[in-house]
Protein backbone atom coordinates (compact mmCIF):
# COMPACT_ATOMS: atom_id res chain seq x y z
CA UNK A 1 0.00 0.00 0.00
CA UNK A 2 1.25 3.82 -0.84
CA UNK A 3 1.04 6.09 1.95
CA UNK A 4 -0.28 9.80 1.15
CA UNK A 5 2.53 12.32 0.16
CA UNK A 6 3.72 13.98 3.33
CA UNK A 7 2.38 10.40 5.61
CA UNK A 8 4.20 8.02 6.50
CA UNK A 9 3.75 4.30 7.58
CA UNK A 10 4.36 3.03 10.44
CA UNK A 11 7.51 0.85 11.09
CA UNK A 12 6.19 -2.66 12.22
CA UNK A 13 7.43 -4.08 15.44
CA UNK A 14 10.74 -5.28 14.39
CA UNK A 15 11.11 -2.51 12.13
CA UNK A 16 10.85 0.00 15.19
CA UNK A 17 12.97 -2.20 17.40
CA UNK A 18 16.04 -2.03 14.74
CA UNK A 19 15.51 1.47 14.38
CA UNK A 20 16.00 2.10 18.10
CA UNK A 21 18.98 -0.08 18.45
CA UNK A 22 20.33 1.48 15.37
CA UNK A 23 20.60 4.15 17.95
CA UNK A 24 23.50 2.05 19.61
CA UNK A 25 26.06 4.20 17.18
CA UNK A 26 25.71 7.31 19.15
CA UNK A 27 25.87 5.26 22.48
CA UNK A 28 29.14 6.45 24.97
CA UNK A 29 30.61 3.35 24.45
CA UNK A 30 32.24 4.90 21.42
CA UNK A 31 33.10 8.33 23.42
CA UNK A 32 36.87 8.80 23.53
CA UNK A 33 37.03 9.10 27.70
CA UNK A 34 35.36 5.59 27.39
CA UNK A 35 37.68 4.29 24.52
CA UNK A 36 40.56 4.88 26.49
CA UNK A 37 39.36 3.68 30.17
CA UNK A 38 38.17 0.57 28.20
CA UNK A 39 41.75 0.05 26.20
CA UNK A 40 44.01 0.30 29.19
CA UNK A 41 44.97 3.75 28.78
CA UNK A 42 43.09 5.63 31.38
CA UNK A 43 46.04 6.33 35.16
CA UNK A 44 44.11 5.49 38.30
CA UNK A 45 43.73 9.10 38.80
CA UNK A 46 41.52 8.63 35.24
CA UNK A 47 39.39 5.68 36.93
CA UNK A 48 38.88 7.12 40.45
CA UNK A 49 37.29 9.80 38.58
CA UNK A 50 34.92 8.16 36.52
CA UNK A 51 33.60 6.00 39.34
CA UNK A 52 33.32 9.30 41.21
CA UNK A 53 31.24 10.79 38.68
CA UNK A 54 29.32 8.06 37.67
CA UNK A 55 28.08 7.62 41.27
CA UNK A 56 25.94 10.82 40.68
CA UNK A 57 24.05 8.56 38.17
CA UNK A 58 23.94 5.35 40.03
CA UNK A 59 21.94 7.29 42.85
CA UNK A 60 19.44 8.76 40.63
CA UNK A 61 18.75 5.86 39.02
CA UNK A 62 16.39 4.48 41.75
CA UNK A 63 15.15 8.21 42.40
CA UNK A 64 13.93 8.17 38.31
CA UNK A 65 12.10 5.13 38.90
CA UNK A 66 10.29 6.00 41.78
CA UNK A 67 8.92 8.73 39.53
CA UNK A 68 8.51 6.72 36.77
CA UNK A 69 6.12 4.53 39.36
CA UNK A 70 4.84 7.43 40.55
CA UNK A 71 3.37 8.28 37.20
CA UNK A 72 2.69 4.48 36.75
CA UNK A 73 -1.17 3.84 37.29
CA UNK A 74 -0.70 -0.10 35.65
CA UNK A 75 -0.37 -1.97 38.92
CA UNK A 76 1.24 -4.99 36.41
CA UNK A 77 3.79 -2.42 35.13
CA UNK A 78 4.95 -0.91 38.76
CA UNK A 79 5.00 -4.63 39.89
CA UNK A 80 7.61 -5.33 37.30
CA UNK A 81 9.30 -2.14 37.71
CA UNK A 82 9.84 -2.13 41.53
CA UNK A 83 12.56 -4.88 40.58
CA UNK A 84 14.88 -1.86 39.47
CA UNK A 85 14.65 0.17 42.52
CA UNK A 86 15.10 -2.74 44.57
CA UNK A 87 18.71 -3.94 42.44
CA UNK A 88 20.02 -0.59 43.03
CA UNK A 89 18.39 0.05 46.52
CA UNK A 90 18.87 -3.34 48.35
CA UNK A 91 16.35 -4.84 50.53
CA UNK A 92 15.90 -6.93 53.65
CA UNK A 93 13.07 -8.60 53.93
CA UNK A 94 12.15 -11.02 56.96
CA UNK A 95 9.46 -13.26 56.18
CA UNK A 96 6.89 -14.93 58.70
CA UNK A 97 9.36 -17.58 59.64
CA UNK A 98 11.56 -15.09 60.73
CA UNK A 99 14.06 -15.87 57.60
CA UNK A 100 15.88 -12.98 56.74
CA UNK A 101 16.81 -12.17 52.75
CA UNK A 102 19.05 -9.44 52.22
CA UNK A 103 20.83 -7.76 48.98
CA UNK A 104 23.27 -4.98 49.32
CA UNK A 105 21.94 -3.43 45.86
CA UNK A 106 23.93 -1.74 42.93
CA UNK A 107 24.76 1.68 45.20
CA UNK A 108 26.39 0.18 47.55
CA UNK A 109 28.20 -2.79 44.91
CA UNK A 110 29.18 0.69 43.13
CA UNK A 111 30.98 2.51 46.23
CA UNK A 112 32.85 -0.87 46.44
CA UNK A 113 33.92 -0.48 43.13
CA UNK A 114 35.11 2.79 44.18
CA UNK A 115 36.85 1.66 47.06
CA UNK A 116 38.73 -1.15 44.88
CA UNK A 117 40.16 1.79 42.84
CA UNK A 118 41.82 3.64 45.99
CA UNK A 119 38.83 6.12 46.75
CA UNK A 120 37.42 6.71 50.23
CA UNK A 121 33.54 5.88 51.02
CA UNK A 122 33.35 9.41 52.02
CA UNK A 123 34.87 10.67 49.14
CA UNK A 124 32.20 8.72 46.96
CA UNK A 125 29.17 9.42 48.81
CA UNK A 126 29.49 13.54 50.02
CA UNK A 127 29.78 13.98 45.51
CA UNK A 128 32.98 16.00 45.90
CA UNK A 129 34.23 14.86 42.61
CA UNK A 130 31.31 15.29 40.58
CA UNK A 131 31.68 17.83 37.86
CA UNK A 132 28.74 20.55 37.33
CA UNK A 133 27.88 18.93 33.70
CA UNK A 134 27.69 15.53 35.06
CA UNK A 135 25.17 16.85 37.73
CA UNK A 136 23.15 18.37 35.59
CA UNK A 137 23.22 15.79 33.03
CA UNK A 138 22.06 13.32 35.34
CA UNK A 139 19.17 15.72 37.02
CA UNK A 140 17.72 16.07 33.15
CA UNK A 141 17.46 12.43 33.48
CA UNK A 142 15.52 12.39 36.67
CA UNK A 143 13.17 15.83 35.56
CA UNK A 144 12.03 13.97 32.23
CA UNK A 145 10.93 10.87 33.92
CA UNK A 146 9.11 13.13 36.98
CA UNK A 147 7.96 15.26 34.08
CA UNK A 148 7.28 12.84 30.73
CA UNK A 149 4.34 10.32 30.63
CA UNK A 150 5.79 7.25 32.30
CA UNK A 151 5.71 5.52 28.72
CA UNK A 152 8.31 8.06 27.56
CA UNK A 153 9.88 8.10 30.51
CA UNK A 154 10.39 3.88 30.19
CA UNK A 155 11.53 4.72 26.64
CA UNK A 156 14.37 6.36 27.75
CA UNK A 157 15.67 4.04 29.62
CA UNK A 158 16.30 1.92 26.52
CA UNK A 159 20.14 3.13 26.14
CA UNK A 160 20.25 -0.19 28.53
CA UNK A 161 20.05 -1.67 25.47
CA UNK A 162 23.59 -1.24 24.76
CA UNK A 163 24.94 -1.76 28.11
CA UNK A 164 25.27 -5.44 28.62
CA UNK A 165 28.21 -5.02 26.41
CA UNK A 166 29.59 -1.87 27.83
CA UNK A 167 29.93 -4.19 31.01
CA UNK A 168 31.04 -7.10 29.31
CA UNK A 169 33.72 -4.83 27.85
CA UNK A 170 35.23 -3.67 31.29
CA UNK A 171 34.88 -7.31 32.61
CA UNK A 172 36.72 -8.47 29.41
CA UNK A 173 39.58 -5.47 29.94
CA UNK A 174 40.24 -3.75 33.35
CA UNK A 175 41.28 -7.23 35.06
CA UNK A 176 44.13 -7.64 32.44
CA UNK A 177 45.65 -3.66 32.25
CA UNK A 178 44.21 -2.18 36.12
CA UNK A 179 45.51 -5.74 37.49
CA UNK A 180 45.70 -3.00 40.87
CA UNK A 181 41.73 -3.54 41.29
CA UNK A 182 40.68 -6.24 43.03
CA UNK A 183 38.13 -8.62 41.02
CA UNK A 184 35.59 -8.23 43.60
CA UNK A 185 35.46 -4.61 43.49
CA UNK A 186 33.86 -5.00 39.70
CA UNK A 187 30.72 -7.28 41.01
CA UNK A 188 28.95 -4.56 40.19
CA UNK A 189 29.39 -4.86 36.00
CA UNK A 190 28.66 -8.99 36.51
CA UNK A 191 25.49 -7.90 38.01
CA UNK A 192 24.60 -5.64 35.75
CA UNK A 193 25.04 -7.90 32.50
CA UNK A 194 21.88 -9.97 33.37
CA UNK A 195 19.89 -7.44 35.00
CA UNK A 196 19.66 -5.07 31.94
CA UNK A 197 18.68 -7.26 29.57
CA UNK A 198 16.09 -8.35 32.06
CA UNK A 199 15.10 -4.53 32.56
CA UNK A 200 15.20 -4.13 28.66
CA UNK A 201 12.93 -6.69 27.96
CA UNK A 202 10.17 -4.90 29.81
CA UNK A 203 11.20 -1.07 28.79
CA UNK A 204 10.71 -2.32 25.04
CA UNK A 205 7.36 -4.24 25.45
CA UNK A 206 6.33 -0.97 26.83
CA UNK A 207 7.74 0.98 24.15
CA UNK A 208 7.25 -1.14 21.18
CA UNK A 209 2.97 -1.49 22.20
CA UNK A 210 2.86 2.43 23.13
CA UNK A 211 4.72 4.09 19.73
CA UNK A 212 2.12 3.15 17.49
CA UNK A 213 2.10 5.74 14.73
CA UNK A 214 5.34 7.04 12.33
CA UNK A 215 5.06 9.93 14.31
CA UNK A 216 5.47 8.41 17.69
CA UNK A 217 8.20 6.17 17.07
CA UNK A 218 9.92 9.09 15.89
CA UNK A 219 9.15 10.94 19.19
CA UNK A 220 10.57 7.59 20.85
CA UNK A 221 13.57 7.66 18.61
CA UNK A 222 13.77 11.50 19.44
CA UNK A 223 13.49 10.35 23.58
CA UNK A 224 16.16 7.76 22.91
CA UNK A 225 18.80 10.58 21.53
CA UNK A 226 17.83 13.10 24.42
CA UNK A 227 19.26 10.09 26.98
CA UNK A 228 22.39 9.01 24.79
CA UNK A 229 22.99 12.75 24.53
CA UNK A 230 23.11 12.51 28.13
CA UNK A 231 25.32 9.72 28.92
CA UNK A 232 27.67 12.38 25.84
CA UNK A 233 27.24 14.94 27.88
CA UNK A 234 28.76 13.09 31.49
CA UNK A 235 31.54 11.86 29.20
CA UNK A 236 32.18 14.77 27.77
CA UNK A 237 32.69 16.37 30.92
CA UNK A 238 34.88 14.25 32.51
CA UNK A 239 36.54 14.21 29.33
CA UNK A 240 37.80 17.81 30.26
CA UNK A 241 37.79 17.48 33.96
CA UNK A 242 40.24 14.57 33.85
CA UNK A 243 41.70 14.55 29.97
CA UNK A 244 41.86 12.30 27.45
CA UNK A 245 45.09 10.11 25.82
CA UNK A 246 46.15 7.26 23.99
CA UNK A 247 43.26 7.25 22.01
CA UNK A 248 43.88 6.81 18.53
CA UNK A 249 42.69 10.19 16.61
CA UNK A 250 44.26 13.63 16.85
CA UNK A 251 42.66 16.99 18.72
CA UNK A 252 40.66 17.86 15.56
CA UNK A 253 39.49 14.63 15.29
CA UNK A 254 38.68 14.10 18.52
CA UNK A 255 36.61 17.60 18.77
CA UNK A 256 34.87 16.84 15.76
CA UNK A 257 34.00 12.61 16.22
CA UNK A 258 32.48 14.17 19.56
CA UNK A 259 30.36 16.90 18.02
CA UNK A 260 29.29 14.00 14.85
CA UNK A 261 28.56 11.40 17.02
CA UNK A 262 27.25 12.82 20.09
CA UNK A 263 24.49 14.19 17.53
CA UNK A 264 24.27 11.00 16.42
CA UNK A 265 22.88 12.24 13.31
O1 LIG B 1 27.85 1.72 32.76
C1 LIG B 1 27.15 2.11 31.84
O2 LIG B 1 27.62 2.50 30.77
C2 LIG B 1 25.69 2.15 32.07
C3 LIG B 1 24.84 2.76 31.19
C4 LIG B 1 23.47 2.79 31.48
C5 LIG B 1 22.61 3.37 30.45
O3 LIG B 1 22.83 3.05 29.27
O4 LIG B 1 21.74 4.19 30.75
C6 LIG B 1 23.02 2.24 32.70
C7 LIG B 1 23.97 1.61 33.51
N1 LIG B 1 25.27 1.57 33.20
C8 LIG B 1 23.60 0.97 34.72
O5 LIG B 1 24.45 0.38 35.39
C9 LIG B 1 22.26 1.03 35.16
O6 LIG B 1 21.92 0.47 36.21
C10 LIG B 1 21.30 1.70 34.37
C11 LIG B 1 19.96 1.98 34.57
C12 LIG B 1 19.58 2.76 33.52
C13 LIG B 1 18.29 3.40 33.26
O7 LIG B 1 18.26 4.26 32.37
O8 LIG B 1 17.31 3.09 33.95
N2 LIG B 1 20.63 2.94 32.69
C14 LIG B 1 21.70 2.30 33.18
Amino acid sequence: MNAPAGFALAWNREEFEAQLRAKGRAYHIHHPFNVMLNTGKATPEQIRGWVANRFYYQIAIPVKDAAVMSNCPDRDIRRGWIQRMLDHDGFELTGSDGQTVKDEGGIEAWIRLGIATGLTREEITDLRHVTPAVRFSVDAYVNFARRAPWQEAVCSSLTELFAPEIHKQRLATWPEHYPWIESAGLQYFRNRVSQARRDVEQGLAVTLDYFRTREQQERALEILQFKLDILWAMNDSMALRYGVQGVDCDQALFREGISALGAGR
